[in-house]
C-alpha cells in the first residue's frame, strides 16, 4: 500500500535573533508576529510564496532571509508592488510577477502555496481592511491566488468591527473616473470620500503601482456579517464591498472578506507576546 508523504515541518525558529539596530516596542511587536507567522506557515516544500506590502512585511522578509539559502533557493516570491519587490530583491531571493505563473493541469486558481501580508484593521470575523499603503489591488490578486493568506499585524489592528479604528476604506480607481467615483461613494453613504494626496512627498494625488489613484472612503463602522443587513444606514462588509466594486472606474476595494479573508492572523502584542487568531480559536504565544 502506498505510504502517505510525511507532513512538511516548519524550518524557522519562531524566536527572532537580536535585531541589528534598536527597535521601538511597536517594531518589535511586528517583528515577533512575523517570525511566528513564517515559522508556522512557510514550509520546505513550498514553491510559490506571496509577499505583501507595508512596514510589517519587512520583518516577514527578514525572517525568510535568515534561512539558509539552500532551503529557499527553490522558492519564487510573488510580490505586490515596487516596495515588496525591492525587499525580495535586496534579500537576494527570487521574485516574479503573478502573470508569469504557470497554470497547473487542473487550471487551479490558487497556485501560490501561501501569501503573507499585513492589515490596516481586522475584525472579529477576520474581515480585513487593506490599502493603507496603496497596494491593495496587487495584494488582493496575490491573496486570491494563494491557498492560504497569513496576515501579520500589530495589536493596534484588531477591532470588533471594521472602521472602528481605521478611518476609511481605500479604493483604487482609474484616474478619469475620479469625480464619478467620489459622487457615487457619497450616494452610498460615505460622508466625505477624498482623493489621497501624495503630499508632502509628491504634489498631486498618490499614483499607485498600477497607475491608478486611491480614494479613501469613510463609512460608519461595518457589520462583520456576510449577509446583507438593513440595520439603519450601517452596511455589512460584503454588501458594501460589492456595491463599491460596482461603481464604474473602481479597480479594487480594500475590503478583504469571504474567500479573501486570512486563514490566520498573527498580532504582535505590546508585552512582547503574539496573539494567533483563527475563526475557531485564539492562542497566546510568548
Ligand atoms: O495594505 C497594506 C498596503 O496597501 C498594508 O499591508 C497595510 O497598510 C499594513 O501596513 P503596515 O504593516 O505598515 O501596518
Amino acid at each position: 500500500m502506498p505510504q502517505a508523504a510525511p507532513a512538511a515541518q516548519p524550518f524557522l525558529s519562531p524566536h527572532p535573533p537580536p535585531p541589528k539596530t534598536p527597535l521601538t516596542p511597536l517594531q518589535a511587536a511586528k517583528r515577533a508576529a512575523a517570525y511566528h507567522a513564517v515559522s508556522d506557515h512557510l514550509l520546505p516544500n513550498h514553491t510559490y510564496v506571496g509577499i505583501g506590502s507595508g512596514s510589517t512585511i519587512v520583518y516577514v522578509v527578514e525572517a525568510i532571509s535568515t534561512l539558509p539559502r539552500s532551503l529557499t533557493s527553490h522558492m519564487t516570491f510573488l510580490t505586490t508592488g515596487h516596495q515588496s519587490r525591492a525587499l525580495i530583491y535586496d534579500a537576494g531571493l527570487r521574485y516574479t510577477n503573478i502573470d508569469t505563473l504557470p497554470l497547473d493541469g487542473a487550471g487551479a486558481v490558487r497556485m501560490l502555496d501561501v501569501a503573507f501580508d499585513g492589515a490596516d484593521e481586522v475584525d472579529a470575523e477576520l474581515n480585513v481592511i487593506k490599502g493603507g499603503g496603496a497596494c491593495l489591488f496587487q495584494e488582493k490578486l496575490v491573496v486570491v491566488s494563494a491557498k492560504k493568506f497569513v496576515c501579520v499585524a500589530d495589536h493596534r489592528k484588531l477591532s470588533p468591527s471594521l472602521l472602528t479604528s481605521f478611518p476609511s476604506i481605500p479604493v483604487e480607481i482609474l484616474p478619469l473616473s475620479t469625480q464619478h467615483v467620489l459622487a457615487s461613494l457619497r450616494l452610498l453613504g460615505s460622508p466625505s470620500p477624498t482623493l489621497r494626496s501624495g503630499l508632502p512627498a509628491k504634489a498631486g494625488p498618490v499614483i499607485t503601482d498600477n497607475a491608478g489613484f486611491i480614494v479613501d472612503a469613510p463609512f460608519p463602522p461595518l457589520l462583520p456579517s456576510q449577509e446583507p443587513s438593513d440595520e439603519g444606514s450601517r452596511h455589512d462588509v460584503a454588501t458594501l464591498a460589492k456595491r463599491i466594486k460596482e461603481i464604474v472606474g473602481v479597480v479594487e476595494v480594500g475590503l478583504f472578506f469571504g474567500a479573501q479573508k486570512p486563514a490566520v492572523v498573527y498580532f504582535g502584542m505590546d508585552d512582547g507576546g503574539v496573539m494567533v487568531k483563527t475563526l475557531e480559536k485564539t492562542e497566546q504565544r510568548s
